[in-house]
């Protein structure tokens, strides 16, 4: 395979097993992960907190060491070619971490200095441009707000011009604003060819930029498919239904997969939506004579996936 459609991102057999902090045998926070991140799409790593994406993340990023498998970015070794693996690949942390008395201007300038760019050829005017920070060059870092912390974190990764972008967790505990913010900015650089590697806990992110995901629960693989396909297999849905007055008794019906009270006068109804629909769990409901006056509908989020991978897994 040649380089030019070879994966942006190789990754076989992916161990780490963290040093323990007394006697035991440390964490083992990978166990023998193997993916490859194809050149020019958004790919989402899913999985709860401590599934190991930060992990995987900090290995590409040579800020933690792994234990064994290999890793290559842009077909660069990061055992036999650390300095052109880093090259190809910006990291955008989960933290935002900048010193505070430098200026947008000078941070990028500073990460340009690390990196031995030349003057001449630096891009950080062009850089502040592209994430709408042009007015804010000469500011304190420090009298930024979040949204342009985490923006300017972006133009920081990107001040070597790496074709492969990896994002942790970009938008974690930000606003519905800020997030799409945060999107277009990832698809625009996404259409002009860079390769995106992000983590996120939100199906509704992933869903919205990924064009495929690779799920990891306890340190394995558990799912890696196109981001439609994966989300066809989170077969259950969930509606909530406020009863006119409380229940003693939960209804039934074959349809049900599961019914829970979450309050006297309101339920949750889980059911498959290959075999039926939201009108006919409701039919059901007021077949058995309660009165409904609200209805909502939930999405299949992370945990149906999970839950319904976990299932497939048994009876397969
Ligand atoms: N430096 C460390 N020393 C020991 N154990 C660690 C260390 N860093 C992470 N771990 C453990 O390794 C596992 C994977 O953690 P990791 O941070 O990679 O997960 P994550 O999927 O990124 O979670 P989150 O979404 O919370 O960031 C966890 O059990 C965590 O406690």
């Amino acid at each position: 395979m040649s380089q030019s459609d070879a994966p942006a991102i190789s990754i076989r057999n992916l161990v780490k097993r963290y040093a323990p902090a007394g006697n035991g045998e440390g964490k083992l926070a990978l166990k023998g992960v193997s993916l490859d991140v194809p050149q020019g799409q958004i790919f989402g790593l899913l999985g709860p907190n401590g599934a190991g994406k930060s992990t995987m993340i900090n290995i590409m990023a040579g800020m933690v060491r792994k234990t064994s498998g290999t890793v290559s970015i842009w077909g660069f070794d990061i055992d036999h070619d650390r300095r052109n693996a880093s090259r190809a690949i910006g990291i955008v942390p989960q933290e935002i971490v900048f010193d505070p008395f430098f200026t947008p201007y000078e941070v990028l300038e500073n990460t340009a200095g690390l990196y031995g760019i030349p003057k001449a050829e630096r891009l950080s005017e062009q850089l502040l441009a592209d994430v709408h920070l042009s007015d804010k060059a000469k500011a304190y870092a420090r009298t930024l707000s979040g949204g342009m912390k985490r923006r300017l974190l972006v133009a920081k990764a990107m001040v070597h011009q790496p074709p492969v972008l990896v994002l942790d967790e970009p938008t974690a505990g930000v606003d519905v604003e800020l997030r799409r913010q945060l999107w277009e900015l990832v698809k625009r650089l996404n259409d002009e060819g860079v390769t995106v590697v992000l983590t996120t806990h939100y199906l509704e992110e992933a869903e919205e930029l990924c064009d495929r995901i690779a799920i990891i629960n306890h340190g394995e693989l558990i799912a890696n498919k196109p981001t439609r396909e994966l989300v066809d297999m989170a077969r259950e849905k969930i509606v909530v239904l406020t009863l006119e007055k409380p229940i003693d008794t939960l209804p039934g019906h074959p349809a049900f997969v599961k019914c829970a009270a979450v309050a006297p006068d309101i339920i949750e109804i889980t059911y498959d939506k290959d075999k039926t629909n939201a009108g006919e769990i409701l039919g059901a409901v007021q077949a058995q004579g309660m009165a409904i006056v609200d209805v909502t509908t939930r999405e299949a989020d992370l945990e149906d996936v999970f839950v319904s991978l976990t299932t497939q897994a048994q009876t397969t």
